[in-house]
């Protein structure tokens, strides 16, 4: 039965807990979803739009990772790709997948750049930080989830500072990192990955055809070489220590109304083709000549929303 190692789970923690024994592994347990992450695919499948290579990046890193039990290195992703096309989203059906209260579980922690790491001068301070609370909430829970946004707007240098919890040591300080899971978020690289795909429409084959190979090689260099991305310099990727550099496809008109109708039917309003239409016709559009792909993807749909409907 697949409910069969959620009892097991359960029998196992009542065990400790009879015993007496409060561990973390008792905790961690309880708030997890069964593995493998029954319902990442489907969500990917059925919520994602337009991102064919994510759902199969995606799907394949972390259900691989859950079901080794024994990883020689934590988890590391890096998600890339233009504003508004999905990589919040994803990071969140992740959560959601592994721990029953997704972001809000007390084992997933997001660091936003210019919220976290504001000033420069404070970089020495920011490292130290950075580093006891990774230690400290691993040593709580192995199985801990770490989220860094706009990794485009890091120093460069910080987020070198993690590369030891990255690395393949079975031990630090005798804290095992190996079950972890980074996600670095960026918009760096989103340049390239919308060439590749322009390029496709270009020759009139169609986005499905885009294969990994066609972006990764692309987009490992040109994250590297850009001074602003905040990987610069970064001993993660001089290393090796990225398992899975994931692209993120511009968005098409198509996929703005899907966004469109999807928001109208979660706020319990009936669909009016016109007023999607109309909402996704206000979007602007890049390149300027043949406008493809939603300068903003699917990020400012909502507040469209709220202007053609008394909600
Ligand atoms: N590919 C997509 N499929 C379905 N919905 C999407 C997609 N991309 C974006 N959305 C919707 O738009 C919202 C905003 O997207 P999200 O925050 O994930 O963008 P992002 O790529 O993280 O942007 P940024 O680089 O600006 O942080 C999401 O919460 C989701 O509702």
């Amino acid at each position: 039965s697949p409910l069969l190692p959620c009892f097991r789970v359960a029998e196992f923690a009542l065990a400790l807990k009879q015993a007496g024994l409060k561990t973390c592994c008792l905790f961690s347990c309880f708030s997890w979803r069964c593995l493998p992450c029954p319902g990442l695919e489907e969500s990917l499948d059925r919520k994602l739009f337009g991102q064919h290579l994510v759902n199969k990046v995606v799907v394949k890193a972390v259900k691989g990772f859950l079901n080794n039990t024994n990883p020689k290195k934590p988890l590391a992703l890096s998600l890339h790709g233009w504003t508004g096309t999905g990589k919040n989203f994803v990071s969140k059906i992740i959560a959601e997948s592994i721990y029953k209260r997704g972001l809000k579980s007390k084992y997933v922690h997001q660091f936003v750049a210019t919220l976290h790491f504001p000033h420069a001068d404070s970089i020495n301070l920011y490292k130290d930080q950075l580093q006891s609370w990774i230690r400290g909430n691993v040593s709580v829970c192995p199985r801990s989830l770490f989220i860094f946004d706009e990794m485009d707007k890091m120093h460069a240098g910080l987020i070198d500072s993690i590369k030891p919890f990255l690395d393949y040591y079975e031990l630090l300080n005798g804290v095992s990192y190996r079950k972890a899971i980074f996600i670095f978020l960026s918009n760096a690289g989103a340049e390239k990955i919308t060439e590749v795909a322009l390029d496709f429409w270009r020759k009139g084959r169609t986005r499905e055809d885009i294969q990994l190979t066609d972006m990764q090689n692309a987009l490992s260099v040109s994250v590297f070489n850009n001074k602003n991305s905040g990987f610069w310099h970064s001993t993660l990727i001089d290393r090796n220590l990225i398992d899975y550099f994931v692209p993120f496809l511009p968005l098409e008109y198509k996929h703005v109304k899907m966004c469109v109708r999807v928001e109208i039917e979660s706020r319990g309003y009936a669909v009016d083709e016109d007023i999607l239409t109309r909402i996704a016709d206000e979007m602007t559009y890049f390149p300027r000549e043949e406008r493809i792909y939603s300068d903003k993807g699917c990020k400012t749909v909502y507040a469209k929303l709220d202007y053609y409907y008394d909600f």
